[in-house]
Formats: structure tokens, C-alpha cells, sequence
């Protein structure tokens, strides 16, 4: 089943959150966990024990496991392959991108099914060109997996590149409408998502074509200590709020180290989503 069919059935099943792993430094002192090797992999099968099966989607953060180097990564690994296959599906958070060739490899690494760090999904960042990222499509829809490209992000600084305007278009709005081609005909949805942040107040305003409707999920940070509301995603996203996976880090981790308190601060996310 394609990514975009699994993403669509976890959601009906749990709710739209994505959770994400982030063991900040600062989250590893308030859980009373050591700033080290044992307290990362402490920290982190105490969130799988928590939210796999629990919830639609878990996003570890690459970048808080490689401060540790190789162990780091041998407790990424092993974090994802405890999460797979659990009803949870695991979009790992590594925001790659390269020219073409090297793309392939970053592809081969997270996407192909048989590669040790094969995630259900990957962020990758589109400003070496969206051609660039061929090879991350091509190898996702060979082994059912999926893609959310950066197109509006949640911190203050994404619109100095993603609001430039070339051709009469920005290039967050060229993003869009390239995956909503890629997505075309996909049902229920397709499984090249986007990243749009919780923040971006106004502009997906000025989107043409399809704006935000590009028959594909939409990443959705921002919520939570970022600041972004279930208001703001209502009013940014009114149109094609089943496309949305909300993803906070923080906001739920806090409640954390009992692993009761973290389902229920991720359930609450949830309902309040779908209240909304
Ligand atoms: O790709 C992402 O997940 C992402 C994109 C974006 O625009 N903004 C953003 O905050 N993120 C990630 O989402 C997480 C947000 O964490 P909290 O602010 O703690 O909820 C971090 O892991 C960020 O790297």
C-alpha cells in the first residue's frame, strides 16, 4: 500500500498528530536522564513505549542522535525499527538534499525498504531545485514510501528564500504546485507531502493554482511551543484540513518521563484537532 493510502488509514485510526522525538538537552535534564549515551537511549524507548500504535505518526529528529556520534545513530536505528510496523508510521526528520547523485544515495539510505535506516518517510529540503529530488521520489514509490518537501516553514527566517518571487511566482508556491503534480490521480491522497508550518500566518494567501490543495499530506509544525494554535491551523488550512498532520515535539515531550502523561498530552493533541 502506498504511502500515501498508509498515511490516510493511520490518520482515520488515531487521530492527524505527529509526534516528534526531539531529546533536546534540555528535555533530557527535566526528565532527570543524564546528557549522555544512556540518557539519549533511555529517553527514546521511553517514547516508543508511548506512542507506537498509539498514534498515526512518530517523527524522530535526526540531528539530537548524531551529537553523540555513531552510538547516537545505532539508538536512531534501532528507535525506528522499534517503531515500524507498530500501526505507527515513522517520518524521519533528516531534512536532506544534494544534486541528483548524491541525492540517490540519501534515497537509498532512508527510503529502500531493505537499508538499515529505512524510515516510512523523510523531510528533504527543495533548494538545490525540486529536480533535484527525483531520485527521493522514485525510490519512495518503489518501496511505498513517502516525502514532505520544505515549502513554507515555521521559523522566521524561511520566507527571505521560500516568499522570493521568480517568473511571477514564489518559490514556496513552485514547490506546491510540483508536488501537486507528482500527486495527481493518487487516491486517497498521494505520498509526497509538504511542510507548511503552523506560524505562516498569511501566506498561503498568496498561493496560485492549487495553493495549499496539492492531493498530498501537509506537514504541519509549529504547533505548540512554536507558538502556532488549533486557530491558526483552522484558518490557514480551513480548505484541506484532512490533508493535515499536525507535529509537535516539545509541547507533548514536556509532559514526559511517565509514559502515561505522554499518550495523554499526545491524545490531547489529537482531540483537540479534530474538534477543531
Ligand atoms: O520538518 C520539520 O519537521 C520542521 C519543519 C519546520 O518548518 N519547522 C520545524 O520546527 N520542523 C521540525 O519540527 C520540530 C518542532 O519541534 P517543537 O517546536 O518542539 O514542536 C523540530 O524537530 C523541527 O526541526
Amino acid at each position: 500500500m502506498s504511502f500515501g493510502s498508509r498515511a490516510h488509514v493511520a490518520m482515520q485510526a488515531y487521530g492527524p498528530a505527529c509526534i516528534g522525538i526531539d531529546p533536546h538537552p534540555s528535555l533530557l535534564e527535566q526528565w532527570g536522564l543524564e546528557d549522555d549515551i544512556e540518557g539519549l537511549d533511555r529517553f527514546a524507548s521511553t517514547c516508543v513505549e508511548a506512542f507506537a500504535g498509539q498514534v498515526a505518526f512518530v517523527k524522530p529528529q535526526s540531528a539530537f542522535f548524531e551529537r553523540f556520534g555513531a552510538r547516537g545513530v545505532v539508538v536512531l536505528e534501532r528507535t525506528i525499527e522499534d517503531l515500524r510496523h507498530t500501526g505507527s508510521l515513522v517520518v524521519l526528520d533528516v531534512k536532506r538534499g544534494d544534486i541528483g547523485s548524491t541525492a540517490q544515495a540519501y534515497a537509498d539510505a532512508y527510503l529502500d525498504d531493505d537499508a538499515p535506516m529505512a524510515a516510512d518517510a523523510i523531510t528533504v529540503s527543495p533548494y538545490l531545485g525540486f529536480g533535484s529530488l527525483a531520485p527521493f521520489f522514485e525510490v519512495a514509490q518503489n518501496n511505498d514510501a513517502g516525502v514532505f518537501v520544505l515549502a513554507l516553514t515555521s521559523n522566521p527566517e524561511g520566507p527571505e528564500v521560500q516568499h522570493a518571487v521568480k517568473d511571477g511566482r514564489t518559490v514556496a508556491d513552485t514547490v506546491l504546485s510540483q508536488l501537486a503534480e507528482l500527486n495527481a490521480g493518487a487516491t486517497p491522497m498521494g505520498s509526497f507531502g509538504a511542510v507548511v508550518g503552523a506560524t505562516i500566518g498569511d501566506a498561503a494567501a498568496s498561493l496560485s493554482g492549487a495553493g495549499l490543495a496539492i492531493n498530498g499530506p501537509l506537514l504541519v509544525p509549529g504547533f505548540g511551543a512554536q507558538g502556532g494554535t488549533v486557530d491558526d491551523i483552522r484558518r490557514v488550512f480551513g480548505d484541506v484540513m484532512d490533508l493535515v498532520i499536525p507535529s509537535t515535539s516539545r509541547g507533548v515531550l514536556s509532559a514526559g518521563p511517565d509514559v502515561s502523561a505522554l499518550r495523554d498530552a499526545a491524545a490531547r493533541v489529537n482531540a483537540e484537532l479534530v474538534g477543531s
